[in-house]
């Protein structure tokens, strides 16, 4: 059923790891149109379809833990964690650990985990302007966005923007949420938003994350 293979075909195109490196590097954050293989995209996006179809997926809420809320007027989408349950996720996945380590080597981050999610925003849904990581807790070092909607129609909202590290008023990216396009960006210090969306726009967001336990308190990964 699905014609992807990681073999033949490189689930990022060549030089985008470099670029990703150079951009974190330069200012923070990183977008690029047609990275992604298109075929992978295809599967994925089938994969997270049939789940909104089906209602397997869950309603995302935000803070870890005890502090998980549903908050849907904060965040509107609902989600799958991957668990390498099909063959289009660990090709997902094993491209993201490749890029963990070139990470780790080019930048000597100690990354050490990566979790990821699929994440289906119904028409109408956000997410409000926020950061990743949250205060205290360096746990998401980097966090990564693969798109996966094949066409996505002009005036069809639901662009994530990015903000200025220093000026959080200050828009500096706006990316159209199309298959092929990934964005990777410092979890904690880079504002983003997910603009109210009119189509069913279907993404992957992961965190590469460093392992932190603070004042003795374990620090689950959800
Ligand atoms: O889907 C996106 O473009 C970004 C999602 C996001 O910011 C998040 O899940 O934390
Ligand atoms: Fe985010």
């Amino acid at each position: 059923m699905m014609s992807f293979n990681s073999t033949t075909s490189p689930v990022f195109t060549p030089p985008a790891q470099g670029a990703i490196v150079d951009a974190l590097v330069e200012q923070g954050w990183y977008v690029g149109q047609n990275v992604i293989n298109l075929e992978l995209c295809q599967a994925l996006h089938r994969e997270l379809s049939h789940m909104a179809e089906h209602d397997a997926l869950e309603d995302a809420g935000v803070g870890r833990g005890r502090q998980h809320h549903l908050r849907k007027d904060i965040r509107g989408d609902a989600i799958h964690w991957l668990d390498r349950e099909s063959e289009a996720q660990r090709h997902y996945l094993n491209a993201m650990g490749e890029l963990q380590q070139l990470l780790n080597q080019a930048l000597f981050l100690g990354l050490f985990e990566y979790e990821a999610h699929f994440a289906h925003y119904p028409p109408g849904a956000f997410y409000q302007r926020h950061l990743d990581s949250f205060r205290g807790r360096a746990n998401r070092v980097i966090s990564t966005v693969g798109y996966l909607n094949p066409h996505w129609p002009n005036n069809g909202g639901g662009e994530m923007v990015i903000y200025h590290p220093g000026d959080p008023s200050q828009e500096v990216a706006r990316v159209i949420p199309e298959a092929g396009t990934f964005a990777c960006f410092l979890s904690e210090t880079i504002p983003h938003e997910v603009m109210p969306t009119h189509h069913p726009r279907s993404s992957i967001a992961g965190w590469f994350r460093r392992n932190a336990s603070l004042g003795g308190v374990l620090d689950p990964a959800r």
